[in-house]
């Protein structure tokens, strides 16, 4: 049965519900926007809407300046719905997430300095290994800072149909908080926004530190 609000009936998603994640989803970017992680209209961001739908980023958009206009719904096979606006270049790397999993309810993706310093400096590697951080608890159920968690790093490309193939083997290999794009960004998610935003905090303060000790060693 479609969810419908009592302003427009006609919509197969809950337009109140929109309105309310627009809002979370343009206050977030902003703060995102203002620590320098969203340079030059990059990135894009999403959250669940229910089980079929997903609210995310009109492609191209100032990410520091969005408003509710600037966000749009689109299905889970990444096509837009009741709108003629232009999502994401990049929605089908949110979409298989939710679609794959009934508990992520957040996709967010950036491009800082630290991120894509990183993703260049990994590729080869094909992965980022982060051990005996005490900030790896901060990744849902990860309880102790002796596990190492892996961060993979997947070679760009823009056939997001490929690149969405590549990351659901990464899927099929075992928990994933997220993973790198090499030259290009990180994408990190959680079952709510602030989970997502938590993880994606970690991956950079992480990432941060990984590259201190790369110049500190040498
Ligand atoms: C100028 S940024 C290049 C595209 C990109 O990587 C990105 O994150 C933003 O693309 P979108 O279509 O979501 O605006
Ligand atoms: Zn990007």
């Amino acid at each position: 049965m479609p969810t419908t609000s009592p302003a427009n009936t006609a919509l197969p998603y809950d337009a109140d519900a929109l309105a309310r994640t627009a809002d979370a989803i343009a206050a977030l970017t902003r703060e995102l926007a203002a620590l320098g992680w969203t340079p030059a209209t990059s990135s894009n961001f999403s959250a669940r809407l229910d089980e079929r739908h997903a609210a995310i980023t009109v492609s191209g958009r100032d990410k520091g300046r969005l408003g509710r206009a600037d966000i749009m719904v689109v299905d889970f096979a990444g096509k837009p719905v009741a709108t003629d606006q232009r999502p994401s270049a990049e929605t089908l790397l949110h979409t298989q997430l939710y679609a794959r999993f009934a508990e992520v309810g957040c996709v967010l993706h950036t491009h800082s300095r630290v991120q894509t310093v990183a993703s260049r400096l990994y590729a080869p590697e094909g992965r980022v290994r982060l051990e005996g951080y005490e900030l790896l608890k901060a990744f849902h159920g990860n309880t102790t800072h002796e596990a190492a968690i892996d961060l993979p790093v997947l070679p760009n490309t823009q056939d997001m149909p490929f690149l969405a193939a590549q990351v659901e083997r990464l899927l099929d290999a075992g928990p994933l908080w997220g993973y790198l794009i090499d030259g290009h960004g990180l994408y990190a998610w959680g079952r709510d926004i602030a989970e997502a935003r938590r993880h994606l905090d970690a991956f950079d303060f992480l990432l941060a530190c990984e590259l201190d000790l790369r110049t500190l060693r040498r």
